[in-house]
C-alpha cells in the first residue's frame, strides 16, 4: 500500500497568526483546501483523507509520481504554510501512513517520491441501517450520538487491522485496508446489528471507492444482507 502524506508545516504558529477571532477562518480556509486537493486527487483517480488537515493523507496506489507532484504543487500553491510531502510504502494502509510520517520527520526535503510498486486497493463504505428513519431518532444531534457509539467500536477494530478509516457525512465512514483482511472485516460487521459495508476493490483508491459505493447500492436493493465485494478493472478517467 503508497500513502503520500501531505503536512502544512508550522501549522499551530499559522493559527496563531489570525488573532482571537480565528476559528471560523481556520475552518473556512481548512475546507477550501481539502475542497481543492479532494478535485485533483480524484481527477488522479486517488483519494483524499483530510485527517487532521495539518497533514492529509492520499492514497497512491495506482497515481503516478508525477500525479504526486501535480498535487504537491497545487498543495504548496493553496496552502498558508510551507508543504512538506512523503510517500510511504505499508503491509497496511496505516504502516505505509506511519512510513510516510516518518519520512517527512527525517527527510531534509519538502518532497521525497520513490520508485514503489502499485497494489491492489481495497476500501469499506460503512454505513448504518435507517439512519435517517424519523423513528430512530429524537433529533439530528442524537442520530450523532447514536452513529459515534457505533463507529468509535468498530474504528478501533479497523486501526488494530491496520486500516485508515475517515467519516465522511451522514452515516458514512470508509476505511481503507489490505485486501487479506476482508475476512475479518466480514466477520466482524456480521456481529454488529444494524451495520453494512460495500467493499470495493480497485487499481485506484477513486475506482475501489465506487466498487464500495455501488455494492453498498447493491445491498440496499435487495436489503438481504450486511455486506457484499465489488470490483472493476480501472476506467480510464481524465
Ligand atoms: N458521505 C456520504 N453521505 C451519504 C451517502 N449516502 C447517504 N449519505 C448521507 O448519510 C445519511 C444517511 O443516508 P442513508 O444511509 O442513505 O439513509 P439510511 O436512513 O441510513 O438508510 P439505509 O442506509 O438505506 O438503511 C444522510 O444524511 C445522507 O445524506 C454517501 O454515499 N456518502
Amino acid at each position: 500500500m503508497k500513502i503520500f502524506l501531505i503536512e502544512q508545516e508550522n501549522y499551530r504558529e499559522w493559527t496563531e497568526s489570525l488573532g482571537h477571532d480565528r476559528e471560523w477562518k481556520i475552518q473556512e480556509i481548512q475546507h477550501q483546501i481539502s475542497n481543492l486537493l479532494n478535485r485533483i486527487t480524484a481527477e488522479n483517480n486517488g483519494f483524499l483523507l483530510p485527517l487532521r488537515y495539518d497533514f492529509l493523507a492520499i492514497i497512491a496506489d495506482g497515481l503516478s509520481n508525477q500525479s504526486l507532484i501535480d498535487i504537491y504543487n497545487k498543495a504548496t500553491e493553496i496552502s498558508p504554510t510551507k508543504i512538506k510531502a512523503c510517500l510511504g510504502y505499508g503491509k497496511t494502509p496505516l504502516e505505509a501512513e506511519r512510513n510516510a510520517f516518518n519520512c517527512i520527520h527525517k527527510s531534509d526535503h519538502n518532497l521525497y517520491l520513490d520508485k514503489l510498486n502499485d497494489e491492489i486497493v481495497t476500501v469499506c463504505h460503512f454505513d448504518i441501517d435507517n439512519f435517517t428513519s424519523l423513528t430512530l431518532n429524537t433529533s439530528a444531534y442524537d442520530a450523532i450520538i447514536h452513529f459515534n457509539n457505533i463507529y468509535y467500536k468498530i474504528n478501533d477494530k479497523l486501526y488494530r487491522l491496520g486500516g485508515l478509516t475517515q467519516y465522511l457525512g451522514g452515516d458514512n465512514f470508509i476505511s481503507f485496508i489490505n485486501y487479506e483482511n476482508i475476512k475479518d472485516i466480514i466477520s466482524m460487521v456480521n456481529e454488529i446489528d444494524n451495520i453494512k459495508v460495500g467493499i470495493g476493490i480497485g487499481t485506484n483508491a477513486r475506482n475501489a471507492m465506487e466498487n464500495a459505493t455501488k455494492a453498498l447500492d447493491n445491498i440496499r436493493k435487495t436489503r438481504d444482507k450486511k455486506w457484499e465485494i465489488s470490483q472493476s478493472t480501472l476506467e480510464l478517467r481524465y
